[in-house]
């Protein structure tokens, strides 16, 4: 379909039906975008914003469809760059038919708008509003004419203004499609039509047949913003309350145009965290899990130019193994001592706290990330989100996540080539860990490429644990820890670090008993500080249990046997 077939149809359809049959029917290709588009615009210039808006639909849709096609990230970004700014169209313009609607909701009568024979016959008309300064006057739209096929010429049964207004902002169009700007196109075409009104009557010179109805309502509305004004106008406003100039580290900040402020808003709260502060010396034994880390995140950045093609770095890496054994303290290491942006995203996040808006932010977080690359994205009870597919209860929200998930990760390329503009493609890292890695979707397993396992801590970790955790306490002389050392295998480090806390907190107990909250109160502080003693270790280990039972330990075994990647 061409652009003046599309448009005929377009026009003819404006007023016969509500919601015209040929948009339904409609081929949904990309390369119908662009006619789509004119004829989306062109609709809303004539206040036909029911049909605009299903245009608008009907293109924010196809752009989403077909952008998941696109493995080019860089093209992908730029096709969903182009969906957000269509979106923030689509917006104003269901802005403005609502605001209309409101309009129509008032009674025609004493203090409304007055009727007013049109040169139109069949179209209706406003006079000047009774009281100018309590009513404003209507949108012009409100008085779009219905235009009706005829057998001659369907331009015939277009009033002269209108009939010059789209064949010049047709014009104006192609002549700016031609130069690639599409932008453009709007913004002339619109600019020009000022909604509804005329270029002609915009200069205060009627055009040459009859004028638009209404003139004096229609110079009122010039005054009012246009649509490219107003969509400018929402632009400025997102950079104004979401993306002050720069950060704290003088990179520019991410503009969250086209996403929800709130959403931007929640994802810099709640997720973004710049430095973490964890380091490798802050985290017992280890060693292995550290070095895969660091030869994942930090050599590639270090030696960009080796880590290409087959030798690209990883786009994922799944850390598995029993609870508390340090997985999170791994990943906020990783982004301290990598210097990478660090977005701590806990699944659970995901499926309760934003139910229906999940998708939206894996989508903004992936995009933050890539504004702030080199960028660590740790994603903590994976399971829990990307748990296998297709079983019966799982809920379609989260197989829409699941599903972005799966999708912005096929967009890190993991390669450091450079993009169309010659940049460096951004380096972001999806870090991810789960107690129950057989729980694990096999596609996103596919997309987490290192699989490695924590393990609990040997007797050298074990002792270092102890040592990391008591080195702000004092202890007895008759505690070792070495001995301690061996009496905790098979516990965790969370477990480990109980003990130690619960130890601590022995000699206080034991001085407070039995006294009233006046004494307790009058005890000085060298005295609660009295040293743990090697009685108070043993009183601790006697409660707390390993939480980590050797089936469990058994079933990651198995689990690695199969699916281990080191
Ligand atoms: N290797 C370690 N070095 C230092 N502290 C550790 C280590 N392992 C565990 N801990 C202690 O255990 C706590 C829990 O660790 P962390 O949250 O990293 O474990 P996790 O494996 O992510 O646990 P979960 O799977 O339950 O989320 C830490 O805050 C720390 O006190």
């Amino acid at each position: 379909m061409n652009l003046e077939d599309a448009f005929a149809w377009a026009r003819v359809s404006i007023g016969d039906s509500p919601i015209p049959g040929f948009i339904l029917n409609m081929p949904r290709t990309i390369e119908g975008v662009p006619t789509e588009l004119q004829i989306a615009r062109e609709c809303a210039l004539l206040g036909n914003y029911d049909t605009a808006l299903l245009y608008f639909e009907s293109i924010l849709q196809t752009i989403q469809l077909y952008a998941k096609t696109v493995s080019d990230t860089s093209l992908r970004e730029r096709w969903l760059l182009t969906r957000q700014e269509l979106s923030l169209e689509f917006q104003v313009i269901k802005d403005i038919g609502m605001e209309l609607a409101s309009f129509k909701e008032r009674p025609l009568g004493s203090n409304s708008f007055t009727r007013s024979k049109s040169s139109l016959d069949d179209e209706p008309s406003y006079g000047d509003p009774v009281d100018k300064d309590v009513w404003p006057a209507p949108d012009p739209p409100a008085r779009r004419p219905i235009y009706r096929k005829t057998k001659a010429n369907d331009e015939d049964n277009l009033p002269s203004w209108a009939r010059n207004q789209v064949n010049s902002s047709i014009s104006s169009a192609r002549a700016a499609a031609q130069r690639g700007k599409a932008a453009a196109v709007s913004k002339s075409a619109v600019s020009k039509g000022k909604i509804g009104g005329s270029k002609s009557s915009s200069s205060g010179k009627p055009g040459t047949a009859s004028p638009p109805p209404g003139k004096k309502l229609v110079r009122k509305a010039q005054s009012q913003p246009t649509l490219v004004d107003r969509v400018a106008r929402e632009k400025e406003d997102n950079k104004e309350k979401v993306a002050p100039e720069t950060d704290e580290n003088g990179k520019p900040n991410f503009d969250g145009a086209g996403y929800d402020k709130e959403l931007v808003e929640i994802v810099k709260r709640d997720i973004l965290q710049s430095t973490p502060n964890v380091r490798w010396t802050d985290i017992a034994g280890l060693r292995e899990a550290k070095s895969l880390l660091e030869e994942a995140i930090v050599l590639p950045l270090w030696m960009p130019d080796f880590f290409q093609g087959i030798r690209r770095p990883w786009k994922g890496v799944l850390m598995t193994g029993p609870p508390g054994t340090g997985k999170t303290l791994l990943a906020k290491a990783v982004a301290t001592e990598c210097g990478t942006t660090f977005f701590n995203v806990t699944a659970s996040m995901l499926t309760s706290k934003w139910r229906g808006d999940s998708e939206k932010i894996v989508r903004l977080l992936f995009e933050m990330a890539r504004h702030y690359a080199p960028s660590t994205i740790f994603i903590d009870e994976i399971d829990s989100v990307c748990s296998t597919r297709g079983e019966g209860s799982e809920h379609e929200a989260s197989r829409r996540v699941k599903s972005e998930i799966l999708m912005q990760m096929d967009g890190i390329s993991g390669s450091l080539g450079t993009n169309a503009e010659g940049e460096r493609e951004p380096i972001v890292m999806v870090l991810a860990a789960t107690n129950f890695p057989w729980h694990i979707d096999e596609a996103l397993r596919r997309r987490l490429e290192k699989r490695i396992y924590i393990p609990l801590p040997d007797l050298e970790t074990r002792r270092e644990l102890l040592r990391l955790n008591l080195q702000s306490i004092k202890i007895a002389d008759d505690v070792v820890l070495e001995e301690l050392a061996e009496k905790i295998d098979g516990y965790s480090g969370a477990d480990i670090t109980n003990i130690c806390r619960d130890a601590s907190m022995m000699s206080m107990r034991k001085r407070i008993r039995g006294l009233s909250p006046e004494q307790i109160r009058s005890i000085s502080k060298e005295e609660l500080e009295a040293p743990a003693t090697k009685e108070d270790f043993e009183a601790a280990i006697s409660k707390i249990q390993s939480s980590v039972s050797q089936a469990d330990l058994k079933r990651y075994q198995e689990w690695m046997d199969e699916f281990g990647s080191y």
